[in-house]
């Protein structure tokens, strides 16, 4: 998945991927990954409302996005004037306890992520293809401090039933791509049954793992 990809979705508002509220999954279970005051690590952000239930729920938040265009949208959607400035390759958008940087994920090193305590995916991990989802766990795995723990929100449906993103993401390949750093535990598995059935349409579950 190129740059381009994201900048021409961001630039024709093709985000059917953002949500107008925080995710019901975040809201239940991040307690449980860190308490209030941790700074929580949000890996290819968007212009994610889960930033402002995190913030308005205690945390500080650390995110990251590739479109600038996002970002803007971000901070103008909810009324918000940050403070801009240049960190190195990155743009930097800060308001009190909420820091975005526009750059590359993948170009984050180890001191950028150094006061990070917790890490929030959704959407992010699924976004990405094959190959780049190896090296989106690695860099995670190797630049997050020792003491983060995450919570992962990923999806699943049967192979040939759609072209990601999203793209399908099972529990094996988490606990394979993350088993040597995190001891996983699956929370949930949202199987979208509606009125006692799964819609035959729709196969798509959705899971969220903790990984401590
Ligand atoms: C599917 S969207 C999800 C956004 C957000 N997590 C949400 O839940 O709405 C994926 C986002 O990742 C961004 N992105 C893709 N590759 C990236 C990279 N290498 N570094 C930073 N952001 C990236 C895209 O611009 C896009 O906004």
């Amino acid at each position: 998945m190129e740059a381009s990809f994201w900048h021409e979705r961001w630039e024709n508002q093709q985000i059917g991927f953002h949500r107008p509220e925080a995710h019901e999954m975040l809201r239940r279970y991040f307690k449980k990954v860190a308490k209030p005051g941790a700074t929580v690590f949000v890996p290819l952000c968007g212009k994610s409302n889960d930033m402002l239930w995190l913030l308005d729920n205690g945390y500080r938040v650390f995110g990251i996005e590739l479109s600038d265009l996002a970002v803007q949208q971000f901070f103008n959607d909810n009324g918000l004037t940050p403070t801009i400035s240049q960190k190195g390759k990155f743009k930097e958008y800060a308001l009190d306890e909420l820091v975005i940087w526009v750059g590359d994920f993948f170009e984050l090193t180890g001191k950028d992520l150094a006061d990070v305590d917790a890490w929030y995916d959704r959407a992010a991990m699924v976004a990405l293809p094959p190959e780049m989802r190896r090296h989106y766990v690695k860099q995670l795995s190797e630049q997050l401090p020792e003491r983060a723990q995450g919570l992962l929100i990923a999806l699943q449906y049967p192979a040939g039933f759609r072209e990601g993103p999203p793209f399908s993401v099972s529990e094996g390949e988490v606990e394979s791509g993350f088993g040597q750093r995190f001891s996983i535990e699956q929370l949930e598995s949202d199987e979208g049954i509606v009125n006692g059935e799964k819609p035959e349409d729709n196969p798509v579950t959705e899971q969220v793992y903790q990984l401590t």
